[in-house]
């Protein structure tokens, strides 16, 4: 166990330039169409989350030749995205991570690469981390079905392999999409790197192809600009500028410009990055849909929670099963400013009617990286917010506290 985290403030007015690092997503992405890409594409603002260092690391290990286990850690994507580079660059290894990470689902994955011919082992327990991973890999369909409500992280691990496969590969979607921009990202990173693709309905189609010789240029991760909206939505008054984020962004979690219109935080947009302000406006919307953005889902709760705004939400299945289960840790944490989240029928709806401040809160943060960095902008409600384990935001924002320094909080 590392130490926690205490924050303290007495400033409600927020006056700051935040530069943020690269998406998490995007870098993760971009390394992998690296390495099988010949030397052809090159990375430009590489994300500094340690979901992409580990990332990073293995890549370069697996090119080494010296890798007799490949531990991700934490890092979701890097499990799905590697489980499926490894099997066809028939790299014999075996793929593991935290004890989290042997609870995370990866069985329609497997299945997937077992159908065009990889021959997975499952080590501990069936549909689970770790994976023994074959020394060889023979194309042997270049067509399999899969399922796309559970994590859409399957289906961008096996449209980053596509075009490496001998005779291409075409996915066809079962069930409702989740996560949809995530995939949008994959094909529209993959297409910047000369990948054709066609979509149509449910199947996506690419054939085997060579990467352009391109360069990916990495966008600052939204997800961790979903911090400073909240800190500006709970803040007295608040101007705070995020270069280098665009309008026309990748990242489906650039919806919280429009989520966070409802709650006071307006977007302005320039040259070089935005400018978010906080503005008086009624807290009018009471219905968000985060299918396509999940990982919004703990910066949004909590500051509607702490604005007592009971509103509902949906499109959170996923989120039992992402870095702990997101539903329970929220109900817990937010049971301690007198909140409810309450589950009907796939809505989950926040009560506030016995909402209050203590004068001091402990926040358990369960190995999730957002569980902290959603819980911190409470400082701004509550005199003293301890947090558990301050290096669980390392997984995708390291400088987080540094930056939560920088607005003039005070930190120990
Ligand atoms: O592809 C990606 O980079 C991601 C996809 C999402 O997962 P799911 O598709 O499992 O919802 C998201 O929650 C995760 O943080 C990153
Ligand atoms: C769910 C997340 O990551 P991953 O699935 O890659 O562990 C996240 O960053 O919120």
């Amino acid at each position: 166990m590392g130490k926690n985290i205490l924050i303290s403030n007495s400033n409600k007015n927020i006056n700051q330039t935040i530069e943020l690092t690269g998406s998490k997503s995007e870098s993760n992405r971009a390394l992998i169409i690296q390495a099988l890409s010949k030397g052809k594409v090159q990375i430009e603002n590489l994300s500094s989350a340690a979901d992409t260092v580990t990332l990073d690391n293995i890549l370069k290990n697996a090119a080494a030749g010296n890798i007799a286990e490949a531990n991700v850690g934490p890092a979701g994507t890097a499990m799905r995205f590697l489980a499926s580079y490894l099997t066809v660059k028939g790299i014999n290894t075996v793929l593991t991570g935290t004890e989290r990470m042997k609870q995370r689902p990866i069985g329609i994955l497997v299945d997937a690469l077992r159908h065009i011919g990889g021959e997975i082992v499952y080590i501990e327990n069936e549909g689970f981390p770790p994976l023994q991973i074959p020394s060889q890999f023979i194309q042997k369909s270049e067509a399999v079905k899969i399922k796309g409500d559970i994590s859409s992280q399957y289906i961008t691990s096996l449209l980053l392999i596509a075009s490496f496969l001998p005779k291409g590969l075409t996915l066809e979607i079962e069930g409702e999409l989740t996560s949809r921009p995530y995939v949008e990202m994959t094909l529209g990173f993959l297409e910047q790197c000369g990948i054709k693709y066609t979509w149509n309905d449910n199947k996506i189609a690419i054939p085997h192809q060579e990467f352009n010789e391109s360069k990916l240029i990495v966008e600052p991760d939204w997800s961790a600009a979903s911090y400073w909206y909240a800190f500006a939505a709970l803040a007295d008054s608040a101007t705070i500028t995020l270069p280098y984020l665009r309008q026309n962004s990748l990242q489906g979690d650039s919806a919280i410009v429009e989520i966070m219109s409802h709650f006071g935080v307006k977007t302005t947009f320039n040259e070089t990055g935005l400018i978010l302000e906080k503005v008086s406006t009624p807290l009018d919307s009471k219905f968000f849909d985060l299918k396509n953005c999940p990982d919004l889902a703990q910066t949004v709760i909590v500051v509607s929670a702490a604005l007592g705004h009971e509103a509902t939400f949906t499109g959170l299945e996923t989120l039992k099963i992402k870095e702990t289960d997101r539903i329970k840790a929220l109900q817990e944490q937010l049971a301690k400013i007198g909140v409810k989240l309450i589950e009907k029928d796939l809505n989950y709806t926040l009560d506030c009617s016995g909402l209050h401040f203590p004068e001091k809160i402990f926040i358990n943060t369960y190995e999730d990286h957002r569980m902290a960095m959603a819980f911190a902008p409470l400082a701004l409600f509550v005199k003293e917010v301890e947090i558990e384990e301050e290096r669980v935001v390392d997984k995708s924002y390291p400088h987080y506290w540094e930056d939560v320094r920088k607005i003039g909080f005070t930190l120990s």
